[in-house]
């Protein structure tokens, strides 16, 4: 990664960015490039061999772009998103952190995704096979250390696979003076993009027991086949599988989501009338 970045600060990209080009694919494509995006605010591009590509803001450390090699956007990100900080980006993939929803004392999803992050030149070694992948980090300012009084550094590792997979990785370090430990919740809250909600239904869920929100965090118990949707759904399924799947039938595109070290799956819809109080929410 050393490597990669060292790259991305001395070569020159297109439009005005700077960026690491393939090596050895004979194409002209560069594979991580820092530009300007909307409001100027700094993101980088991602891209693979064939086609696909990624955006990631360095404004909450969000990513607000995926694209398969057919250069199909699979990420929902609002056309009344503004691109304002303080407000945080409503789509792609918000991070929550170092809460999760209301379930504490901070404010919705902590404020991970209210801030701007850095790149990271010099993360610890985590390997990949991919070129188009970069490092973020996240550290507390002392404004946050008021609310939040946790010494820590967050890094957020996205690659782009050859085959056009997204990965994220996160890695969370205890940084306070003393070595005292501390909890924290932590989410990608992902926007997928999807066709006709009524076309649409989940698998891996069914049979968990999960807590609605829509029903004061109740807990209940999820019965019959794949999940389909037919009005506002928010919950929070418990101990989810690695594997769960995304099926739009009218676009014939699954998504396979895998997890690692993430116990729960969150299945959120607003539906039209909750979407509609959202101010920034806009198809
Ligand atoms: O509007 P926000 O803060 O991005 O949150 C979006 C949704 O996130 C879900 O996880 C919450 O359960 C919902 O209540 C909330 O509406």
């Amino acid at each position: 990664m050393k490597e990669n970045l060292r790259q991305l600060r001395e070569r020159g990209g297109e439009g005005g960015g700077k960026g690491v080009r393939m090596a050895g694919s004979g194409s002209e494509r560069v594979a991580v490039e820092l530009c300007k995006g909307i409001n100027g605010l700094d993101k980088v591009v991602l891209r693979g061999p064939r086609g696909s590509s990624a955006e990631v803001y360095l404004y909450g450390g969000h990513v607000t772009s995926w694209r398969n090699d057919q250069r199909e956007e699979l990420l929902f990100v609002s056309t009344k998103e503004i691109f304002k900080p303080p407000k945080a980006i409503r789509g792609g993939i918000p991070i929550c952190f170092p809460q999760f929803g209301s379930n504490g004392s901070l404010e919705q999803h902590g404020f991970a995704r209210n801030k701007f992050w850095s790149i990271d030149t010099d993360p610890p070694p985590f390997p990949t096979t991919s070129k188009s992948f970069i490092d973020l980090i996240l550290k507390p300012s002392e404004e946050d250390m008021q609310k939040w009084p946790h010494s820590y550094e967050f890094r957020l590792r996205v690659a782009l696979g050859n085959g056009g997979d997204l990965m994220l990785t996160s890695r969370v370090r205890n940084t306070n003076a003393d070595g005292k430990p501390f909890t924290f919740a932590f989410a990608y809250h992902t926007y997928f993009s999807v066709s006709d909600i009524s076309e649409v239904r989940v698998e891996g869920l069914e049979t968990l027991d999960y807590l609605d929100n829509l029903e004061n965090k109740e807990r209940f118990t999820e019965q019959g086949d794949a999940l389909t949707f037919e009005s506002e759904v928010d919950k929070v399924y418990l101990g989810a599988p690695t594997k769960i799947a995304i099926l739009d039938h009218e676009k014939k595109r699954t998504f396979v989501l895998r997890k690692d070290g993430l116990p729960d799956a969150v299945v959120w819809n607003p539906w039209d009338k909750k979407a509609k109080t959202m101010t920034d929410f806009g198809r």
